[in-house]
């Protein structure tokens, strides 16, 4: 699968939004982080910031849920328009009905797992997702520091999926770099997650190209 760059408007200027989601074409997807200070200890933005973006950019919106009641709310980012969905499997409570929603109103459907939850217990879900999401920090904030232990998990999940037929694409999300990207490229990761090594560099595009070139490294 080719490498895919999806930016986190969470290191962007919330004041500036359209404007920050010009400065990256070159980008697949834009990642959106919904934060509500229940399931993670930060508040972000939610519906209405996501409808206004998705008439702002014509990139397709990234939405990550990081809520406590996910199955509520995802299927109303699906109807906003958001090109994917992603719950996380420590909030739902009903993942399958949630996931077949996503999918019904015609957005990839995902689920995400924090640093510490395996994923073999969700493989019986793989059947319901278009992507699975590892988090390679604790979820709540941009800038961390990239956890290498979830590396096996990557590699794990990355044998699970070609068992499947390989059509889930793995996401990761969190410290990517470029001084880690080519690591979780390495261990089977197709789509980067990138906030602080986007939008902190001063020409944002040339950092998603950079991103992109030094993942094809290892991906070719
Ligand atoms: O979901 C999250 C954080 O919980 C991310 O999407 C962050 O936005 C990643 O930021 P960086 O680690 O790339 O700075
Ligand atoms: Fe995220």
């Amino acid at each position: 699968m080719a490498v895919q760059i999806s930016p986190s408007i969470l290191s962007a200027d919330f004041a500036r939004l359209a404007d920050e989601a010009a400065a990256v074409p070159n980008a697949d997807w834009l990642h959106v982080d919904v934060m509500d200070y229940h399931f993670v200890p930060n508040l972000t933005l939610g519906l209405p910031v996501v409808e206004s973006l998705r008439k702002a950019t014509s990139l397709p919106l990234d939405c990550h849920l990081m809520i406590e009641d996910p199955d509520r709310w995802a299927p109303a980012y699906a109807e906003a328009g958001a090109g994917s969905v992603t719950i996380h499997a420590e909030a739902a409570k009903a993942p399958v009905r949630t996931l077949r929603q996503i999918r019904s109103l015609g957005a990839r459907a995902a689920l995400a797992l924090n640093p510490g939850t395996a994923v073999e217990p969700y493989e019986g879900l793989f059947g319901e997702i278009d992507m699975l999401l590892l988090m390679t920090v604790e979820p709540g904030f941009g800038g961390q520091g990239f956890l290498d232990m979830v590396l096996p998990k990557i590699r794990t999940a990355r044998s699970l999926v070609e068992r499947h037929g390989g059509e889930i694409w793995i996401q990761v999300d969190g410290g990517i770099t470029t001084e880690t990207i080519e690591r979780v490229a390495e261990a089977g990761a197709d789509v980067f997650v990138a906030g602080s090594a986007v939008y902190g560099a001063g020409d944002p595009s040339a950092a998603v190209d950079a991103l992109r070139a030094q993942a094809e490294t290892v991906t070719g």
